[in-house]
Parts: C-alpha cells; sequence; structure tokens
C-alpha cells in the first residue's frame, strides 16, 4: 500500500496544477469581457498569480525533499490539490455571475433604450421625470424640461422616404445627446419628439442651453451617398423647443409636461425653428438666432 503513495503524492500536486491551469479559462474570458481599467488589469493579475502557483505546484512535484514514504506525507499534496479546487470553483463560478450580470444589466438597458435612436424611451422617462420632479420639490432644487420636436419631419419622410427619416432621427437624438450634460436625461418622447430633463437648472439656465441646441441642430449636416449617381446628399433639420420648469404655479411632473407642450406649440405658431419659455402664460422667444423676447429671470 506504501508503494502508490509517491504515485499519489505526485499525482495530487500535478492533477493540482491542471486543475489551476484550467481556472485560467474562465479568468480570461472575463479578462476578455472587461473594458479597459483597472477591474480589468486586477483579473489579469489574478492569472499572474495563478501562473505563478502552477510553477510552484510543478517545482514541488519534481523537486520536493519528501519521500511520500508514510500517509501523513500527503498532507501538503492534498492541500495543493485541495487549494487548486478552489481556485478553479471560485474562477468558474465568478465567470457565471460575471455574465449573468451582463446579461441582467444588457436586458436592463434594453427595457429603457428605444432602439431606433439610441437613447432613453417613454417609459424609462415617465419614472425618471416622476423621480426627478420629487427630488427637485424634497430639496428644494430648480428642475427644467425641454420638450424638442423636428420641424416639419413629414417632409423629409415624403422627399428622402422613410428610411433616410430613421436615419436623421438617430443622428439628430444622438447630436442632441452628446450636446448636453451628463446630468441632464435625452428621452424619445413618442414620434419626431424629445424630451430632455435638466435637473437642478433654473429656467433662465435652461434657456439658454435650449437656444444652443436649437443652433447645434440647426447648423448640422447629415450627409449621405446618393445611390443612383454617387452624388452626396445633404439634409438638415431645424427643430422648435417648449422649456418649462417647476415653480410655484406647476408642481408635478403631469403640469411640467403640459407646460412645456404648450410653450411648443407656440413656437410651431410662431413660425418654428425657435424657443420658447412657458412662465405662467408668458413666453419667451427667439426666432431663427435672433432675439425677440429676453427670458426673464426666475
Ligand atoms: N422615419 C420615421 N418617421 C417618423 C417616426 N415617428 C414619427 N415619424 C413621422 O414624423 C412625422 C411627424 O409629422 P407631423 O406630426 O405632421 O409633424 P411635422 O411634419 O414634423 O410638422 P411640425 O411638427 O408641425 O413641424 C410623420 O410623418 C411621422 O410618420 C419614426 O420613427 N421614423
Amino acid at each position: 500500500m506504501y508503494d502508490i503513495l509517491p504515485v499519489l503524492g505526485s499525482g495530487l500536486v500535478i492533477s493540482g496544477a491542471l486543475l489551476l491551469a484550467m481556472a485560467i479559462a474562465p479568468v480570461w474570458k472575463i479578462v476578455r469581457q472587461l473594458p479597459t481599467g483597472g477591474l480589468r488589469y486586477s483579473w489579469g493579475f489574478l492569472i499572474l498569480l495563478i501562473l505563478i502557483f502552477i510553477a510552484g505546484y510543478v517545482i514541488y512535484a519534481k523537486f520536493s525533499p519528501v519521500q511520500f514514504s508514510q500517509l501523513f506525507d500527503l498532507v501538503v499534496p492534498i492541500i495543493f490539490f485541495g487549494g487548486a479546487i478552489f481556485v478553479f470553483v471560485v474562477c468558474s463560478l465568478s465567470l457565471r455571475t460575471t455574465r449573468d450580470i451582463m446579461q441582467n444589466y444588457a436586458l436592463k438597458q434594453e427595457n429603457i433604450t428605444d432602439s431606433l435612436m439610441g437613447i432613453f424611451n417613454r417609459r424609462y422617462l415617465d419614472r425618471r421625470l416622476k423621480d426627478e420632479t420629487e427630488r427637485a420639490l424634497n430639496y428644494s432644487q430648480p428642475l427644467s424640461i425641454f420638450l424638442i420636436d423636428i420641424d416639419h419631419f413629414k417632409q423629409v419622410n415624403d422627399n428622402y422616404g422613410h428610411q433616410v427619416g430613421d436615419l436623421v432621427l438617430k443622428n439628430i437624438a444622438q447630436l442632441i445627446k452628446h450636446s448636453l450634460r451628463e446630468s441632464d436625461v435625452l428621452a424619445r418622447f413618442g414620434g419626431e419628439e424629445f424630451v430632455v430633463i435638466l435637473p437642478r437648472t433654473k429656467d433662465s439656465t435652461s434657456y439658454t442651453l435650449a437656444e444652443r441646441l436649437r443652433h447645434v441642430v440647426e447648423d448640422f449636416q447629415l450627409t449621405l451617398p446618393e445611390e443612383s449617381d454617387k452624388d452626396s446628399l445633404s439634409i438638415s433639420v431645424t427643430v422648435s423647443i417648449g422649456v418649462a420648469g417647476l415653480n410655484a404655479q406647476c408642481k408635478d411632473c403631469q403640469c411640467l409636461i403640459e407646460n412645456a407642450d404648450r410653450a411648443l406649440y407656440q413656437a410651431k405658431r410662431n413660425g418654428r425653428n425657435q424657443v420658447i419659455t412657458s412662465k405662467s402664460g408668458k413666453t419667451d422667444t427667439k426666432m431663427n438666432g435672433g432675439l425677440i423676447g429676453a427670458p426673464e429671470p426666475r
């Protein structure tokens, strides 16, 4: 019986080394899924540690002075083997957990994203606007919203087709998104309408921001290669923006949307491509970049 102890001893250590080598695969998959950064480097460092352990196991199996002549000599190989099982199980479970978390995150994102525009959808907007309104009221902070509508968008569809219309919508959404601050929330309200939530933003500031946004859209040209003669096609659009903010008369999200909608309607009636701020029936107007009425301080 004691004859097999040396085989058993080195067998346990080598099997442990193999298990450690197998543990590298799940860790490597985790590394590949992570974006460049501290966490990715930490998991990469774990691979280096595992490699060092494997070298240690192999060196022990080859050069250990222990003869494995009695059962007690197997204690260290058993600990090595147990340690390797532990590392393998932890690494495999980490991969499964990482995948589950990423899948859940992707599902959550899908659930709150508009698939055409790549911005938040109406479901998310309704919830977020309610939360932001409650937070603003609780902490007595200002809150503004924009209701943005692309002008004469039907003509884009009619002139260039629905697919080009979709492309215009997508590009305008991304243009607006990248023109906003990190703290602002952009969502599709429906059709060719967007809502921007501007937490901690007063009417006067939001008016300036809306004007800047209107200019950004006005200056943007979407260039598409024309299929027939390879000439490029440039499409530009303008937007009308209704701005509304919380105040003594308007203290919930429904009122915010209604006021912004009213202001937007006014902007459309005034000739489009302009910003109107709703303020207890009074409106501040800029038309085609020219100042017609300055916004009143809050
Ligand atoms: N391509 C495309 N078109 C859309 C989408 N959603 C809404 N539309 C179009 O947007 C157009 C909106 O038209 P209207 O409500 O008449 O408004 P408008 O032509 O922009 O005119 P004003 O808003 O009054 O300036 C309609 O032709 C819709 O079909 C979409 O997801 N993709």
